[in-house]
C-alpha cells in the first residue's frame, strides 16, 4: 500500500512500495491505452506508474521521483493522453493543450516517438509535434499551426517561439492544461533557467503540472516552487537509515582498479576476451578520449561507433536508432554533461554569435546521451572514465537494467578517481552489511589475462597519436555531415529504414593486422577461459536478447552466472583502497598528463 504523510513544508508525500500487483485497468486507464500497451508487450504497471497514474488522472500536480529505467515516461504520458482522449479538451484553443519539456533533443525525439506510437495504436486523432532550436521560424510556425494537442520541446525553443511572437503568451494562458517537466533535475543544469522563467508566468493556474526526475536536487526543489501548486510528492520509502536506493536492483555494479595509463589495456582485455556481455555502452568524458578508444579498439578488430555532441542531429538520432536496433554492439558515448566541453557549448549557444555558427566544431548544447535515453538491451555499461558527480554515475548506470531487464556496470577507476568512487559508494549506501547496491571488484578479469595483452596493447596505444585522433575526429565529422544530409533526404521518404548508413565504420587508414584481431588460445589462462565460457552461457540463456519480461521469468538469480559470481563477491567486505598515490595531487597531475587520457 502507498503511504501518505505530510512533510514539514506541508506537502503531501506518498511513499510507494516496490512490490504490488495491480493492473492498468485497475488504475482507471482507458481500454484503448491498455490494449496499446499490450501490443507493446507491456502488461503490468511499474511501481511509479501504479501510484502516479491515478493521481494524475485525478488532476493532481505530481512530483515523481523514481529510479532510472522505472517507466516514468508512461507514468505521465498515459494519463496525459487519456485526458486528451476524453473529449473534454478545448478544441478552439490557440496553443497546444499539453507541453512536455525535456532537456535534450535526443529525449525530444524519444518522447515524440513514444507518444506517436501510442496514438497510432489507439487510433485516435491527437496531433503531436516536436520542436528544436535549429528549426527556422517558418517551420516552427507551420509546426504550431492548428495548433497541435501535444508539444514536445526543449525550454529554449519555447522561449524562442515566445520572443519571436510565433507563440503568444495569451494563447498559452488560455490553452495550456498539462505541463510536464521531464528529467527535471537536468533542466536547470542544462542552462535552461532563464528560458523556463520566461515561460512560467504564462502558465495558467489551472494547468496541471508534473515533474519527473530520477535524482533529487536543489534544482528540482527550485522548479517545484516555481511551477507546482500543492503537489503530491511520490517517492520510494527510505530503507533503514539509508537514502532511497537510486540504482535499480537488477544492475550489478563492479569496478576495476587500474592506473589511467592502463585503461586501454584493461578495456581491451574485457572486450577482446569476451568477459562482458553485449551490448556495451562505454562512457568517456571527452570527445578525444572517445576517438582514442575507438581507434585503439579498431586495431584489434573491435568495431564501435562514437556518439558525441559535435555530430549533426540526424546522425546522432540515427546512431541511437541503429544501436537500439542491434546493428552494432559497442557504442562509445561522450558524456560532456559536466565537462568543459559542455560549458563551451553553452557559451556558444547563449552568445549565438556568428563565430559559433561558423565554428567547424560547434557542440550542440541540447545534446545529452546520459539522461533519460532509453537504450534498448544494453547489458553492460562501462565507465572508461569516471563521471564527475554521483548523479552522473546514477544516470550512466541507469542506461542498463531498464524496466525488468538485468544488466551490469563496470567502472575503470584510476588512483585519482578513487575519491569519486568513494563518494558514490557513500551515496548509494554501499557497505559491508548490504548485498544490494554495492560496487564489487570485477571478478572475471584476472591479472594474467591483462598481462597477456600488455605488450600488444602498449604497442598499439603508441600508434594512436594525438594527430591520428585529430584526423579521425575530423574524418568522422565529415562522414557524418554527409550522412546527415543523405539521412534527411532518405528518411523523408523512408522513415523506417535503418540500414542506409553504418556508423561503426573503421577510421584507421590500415586494416587491423590478423595477429591483433585474433587472440591465440595459448594466451588465455584457465580462469579467463572459464569466465569467458560463463559469459557465453549467460548470453545463451538470455538468447542474447535480455528480454524485458522473459529475462525476469527465465533467469532467476541463481541462473545468471554473472549474478552468482557477484553475489559471492558482494558478500566479501569491500574496502576502497586509498593509495598514497591517490592523495598526491602533483603526482596525479603528472600521471594524467603522461597518460594523455584525462584532460
Ligand atoms: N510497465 C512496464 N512494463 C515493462 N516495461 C516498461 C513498463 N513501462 C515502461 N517500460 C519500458 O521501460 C523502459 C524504461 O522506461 P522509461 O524510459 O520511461 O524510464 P525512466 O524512468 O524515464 O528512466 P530514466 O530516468 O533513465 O529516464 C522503456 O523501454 C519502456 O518502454
Amino acid at each position: 500500500m502507498a503511504e501518505t504523510r505530510e512533510n514539514p513544508s506541508n506537502e503531501t508525500v506518498r511513499e510507494y512500495q516496490e512490490e504490488e500487483d495491480q493492473s492498468f485497468e485497475e488504475l482507471g486507464l482507458d481500454s484503448r491505452l491498455v490494449r496499446a500497451l499490450l501490443k507493446k508487450a507491456i502488461e503490468k504497471p511499474t511501481p511509479i506508474q501504479r501510484v502516479a497514474i491515478p493521481l494524475i488522472l485525478e488532476g493532481k500536480d505530481v512530483v515523481a521521483r523514481a529510479k532510472t529505467g522505472s517507466g516514468k515516461t508512461f507514468a505521465y504520458l498515459l494519463p496525459l493522453l487519456q485526458k486528451l482522449f476524453s473529449g473534454n479538451v478545448d478544441r478552439k484553443k490557440l496553443a497546444p493543450n499539453a507541453f512536455i519539456l525535456v532537456p535534450t533533443r535526443e529525449l525530444c525525439q524519444q518522447v515524440y516517438t513514444e507518444v506517436l506510437s501510442l496514438v497510432e495504436l489507439c487510433r485516435v486523432q491527437v496531433k503531436v509535434v516536436q520542436l528544436n532550436s535549429n528549426m527556422l521560424a517558418n517551420d516552427l510556425r507551420a509546426a504550431l499551426a492548428g495548433p497541435p494537442d501535444v508539444l514536445i520541446s526543449t525550454p529554449t525553443c519555447i522561449a524562442k517561439c515566445l520572443s519571436s511572437g510565433i507563440l503568444q503568451a495569451a494563447s498559452i494562458n488560455g490553452s495550456l492544461e498539462t505541463l510536464v517537466l521531464d528529467e527535471a533535475d537536468l533542466l536547470l543544469s542544462y542552462g535552461y533557467e532563464n528560458d523556463i522563467k520566461a515561460f512560467t508566468p504564462h502558465v495558467p493556474r489551472s494547468c496541471q503540472c508534473l515533474l519527473m526526475s530520477a535524482t533529487s536536487s536543489a534544482d528540482v526543489d527550485k522548479l517545484k516552487k516555481l511551477i507546482l501548486h500543492n503537489p503530491f510528492i511520490l517517492t520510494l520509502p527510505e530503507v533503514g537509515n539509508h537514502k532511497d536506493e537510486v540504482i535499480p536492483k537488477n544492475v550489478q555494479q563492479f569496478w576495476v582498479s587500474c592506473p589511467a595509463s592502463d585503461k586501454l589495456l584493461h578495456i581491451l582485455a574485457m572486450l577482446k576476451l569476451e568477459l562482458v556481455q553485449k551490448k556495451v555502452l562505454i562512457f568517456t568524458n571527452t570527445i578525444d578520449t572517445s576517438f582514442r578508444l575507438k581507434l585503439f579498439l579498431e586495431k584489434f578488430g573491435i568495431k564501435s561507433a562514437v556518439l558525441n555532441p559535435e555530430l549533426p542531429q540526424n546522425s546522432r538520432l540515427h546512431i541511437l536508432e541503429e544501436f537500439n536496433a542491434g546493428l552494432f554492439d559497442y557504442l562509445i558515448a561522450t558524456d560532456v554533461s559536466q565537462s568543459k566541453e559542455k560549458d563551451e557549448a553553452h557559451k556558444e549557444s547563449n552568445v549565438g554569435s556568428r563565430k559559433s555558427r561558423k565554428s567547424a566544431r560547434k557542440l550542440d548544447s541540447e545534446f545529452g546521451v546520459v539522461r533519460g535515453i532509453d537504450f534498448k538491451n544494453v547489458f553492460t555499461v562501462i565507465n572508461f572514465e569516471m563521471p564527475q558527480s554521483v548523479a552522473g554515475y546514477v544516470h550512466r548506470i541507469g542506461r542498463t537494467g531498464r524496466a525488468y531487464n538485468s544488466g551490469a556496470s563496470i567502472s575503470l577507476v584510476s588512483p585519482d578517481e578513487m575519491d569519486t568512487l568513494e563518494e558514490i559508494r557513500t551515496f548509494i549506501g554501499d557497505d559491508e552489511n548490504k548485498s544490494s547496491n554495492s560496487i564489487a571488484e570485477f571478478p572475471l578479469l584476472t591479472k594474467n589475462a591483462v598481462e597477456s595483452l600488455r605488450y600488444r596493447a602498449e604497442d598499439v596505444a603508441k600508434s594512436v597519436t594525438k594527430i591520428a585522433i585529430r584526423e579521425s575526429r575530423a574524418q568522422d565529422l565529415r562522414n557524418e555531415i554527409l550522412n546527415s544530409e543523405k539521412l534527411k533526404a532518405h528518411f523523408d521518404s523512408n522513415p523506417k529504414d535503418l540500414d542506409l548508413l553504418k556508423h561503426d565504420k573503421v577510421l584507421s587508414k590500415n586494416a587491423p593486422p590478423p595477429h591483433l584481431r585474433d587472440v591465440p588460445d595459448y594466451l588465455l589462462d584457465k580462469t579467463t577461459k572459464e569466465a569467458r565460457e560463463m559469459i557465453k552461457l549467460a548470453r545463451d540463456a538470455m538468447g542474447n536478447n535480455n528480454r524485458r519480461r522473459g529475462s525476469k521469468r527465465k533467469l532467476r538469480k541463481g541462473g545468471d552466472p554473472l549474478k552468482a559470481i557477484s553475489a559471492a563477491v558482494s558478500k566479501r567486505p569491500y574496502k576502497v583502497k586509498k593509495t598514497s598515490d591517490s592523495n598526491n595531487s602533483s603526482d596525479r597531475h603528472k600521471r594524467k598528463k603522461k597518460a594523455g587520457i584525462l584532460d
